[in-house]
């Protein structure tokens, strides 16, 4: 892929940050949803080139969606593979509260994990502990393999997890061993992205979320040199009619690095929408938005962050 695609993907995520920022502590997700969506697909479509959804957001929030299969570009470019959340944190922005960002990773065709929207099973870690980690094992292996790739104690390790209620069992089994746990109320695709980031004292990203947030999570980790995992969780007799049309049969099958973001022509692109460890969110100041936003790409492991200052007035 052209690296100028990168900065055209860049003007989507922040023209959806844009978008959804205005709704911070407004306590409605669906419509800063809504906000981040049409932004994301209005800009989308300016682009010149043949995008289509693999993975998005839709079905299991029934906020308006980017729906996988959906065309997006001016259809006459390089054709890609696109996997969205246009706001990673619905209830995040409706709080007001930390890590929400927009989020999308593209590929060339054929190279996104192509799924249904729903959960996956997820372990991540920053290059350090990359090739040490297996969602199959036990935690207690993980967190030994991952404390003795980065040289620590059990004890001091952190691991980042969803306070969810189905990882009451997890959260035990990582309290047992003494390691310390950040219990997240949403945004694993931070939390995994953290990482790589040793300044955010996180060192590994258990538990299930969402599938387009593990895809989207690996692109990122690729281009970060750490690693990622992932297990379709098939729930329901329709799910299992969805993964079958999208060519999915073995439904235990575990998902590494290579399975969800093939080879290394990839971009992951992120603007922060809310205040977070790895971007500032939007600030709006009379007629002028900021944005901070950071760019990866796996073949070459460049990692970019940008400031936009947007005038408010001549945005169309
Ligand atoms: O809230 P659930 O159903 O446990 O789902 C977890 C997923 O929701 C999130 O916390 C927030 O996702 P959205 O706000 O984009 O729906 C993700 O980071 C995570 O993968």
């Amino acid at each position: 892929m052209d690296r100028n695609l990168s900065m055209e993907l860049v003007r989507v995520t922040e023209a959806a940050a844009l978008a959804a920022g205005r709704w911070l502590g407004r306590g409605k997700k669906e419509e800063a949803d809504a906000a981040a969506t049409q932004a994301m697909r209005n800009m989308f479509n300016s682009i010149q080139m043949k995008g289509t959804v693999v993975i998005g957001e839709g079905e299991m929030d029934e906020a308006p969606m980017l729906y996988i299969g959906e065309q997006l570009g001016t259809c006459d470019g390089p054709e890609v593979d696109i996997a969205v959340d246009p706001l990673e944190g619905t209830n995040i922005v409706a709080a007001g509260s930390s890590n929400a960002l927009v989020i999308i990773a593209v590929a060339e065709r054929g190279h996104l994990l192509h799924a249904p929207d729903m959960y996956m099973e997820k372990i991540a870690v920053g290059p350090e502990a990359a090739g040490k980690i297996d969602i199959n094992a036990p935690v207690i292996e993980n967190l030994r393999a991952v404390a003795k790739a980065k040289n620590k104690n059990i004890e001091d390790l952190v691991v980042a997890i969803l306070d969810r209620e189905r990882h009451e069992k997890m959260i035990h089994e990582i309290r047992q061993s003494g390691a310390r746990i950040k219990l997240m109320q949403d945004g694993d695709v931070a939390a995994a992205i953290n990482t790589a980031f040793d300044n955010t004292g996180v060192d590994i990203m258990l538990g299930s979320g969402g599938a387009p947030e593990g895809v989207i999570a690996a692109a990122a980790l690729k281009s970060l040199g750490g690693d990622f995992q992932g297990k379709l969780i098939q729930q329901t007799e329709e799910e299992k009619i969805r993964l079958n049309k999208m060519g999915i049969s073995d439904f235990n099958k575990v998902l590494l690095m290579d399975d969800i973001v093939k080879g290394d022509d990839a971009y992951f692109v992120a603007t922060g929408v809310t205040d977070g460890e790895l971007l500032r969110g939007v600030l709006y100041k009379e007629n002028i938005g900021t944005t901070h936003s950071v760019v990866m790409r796996a073949k070459t492991g460049t990692i970019r962050f940008i400031e936009g200052q947007h005038s408010l007035n001549q945005k169309r």
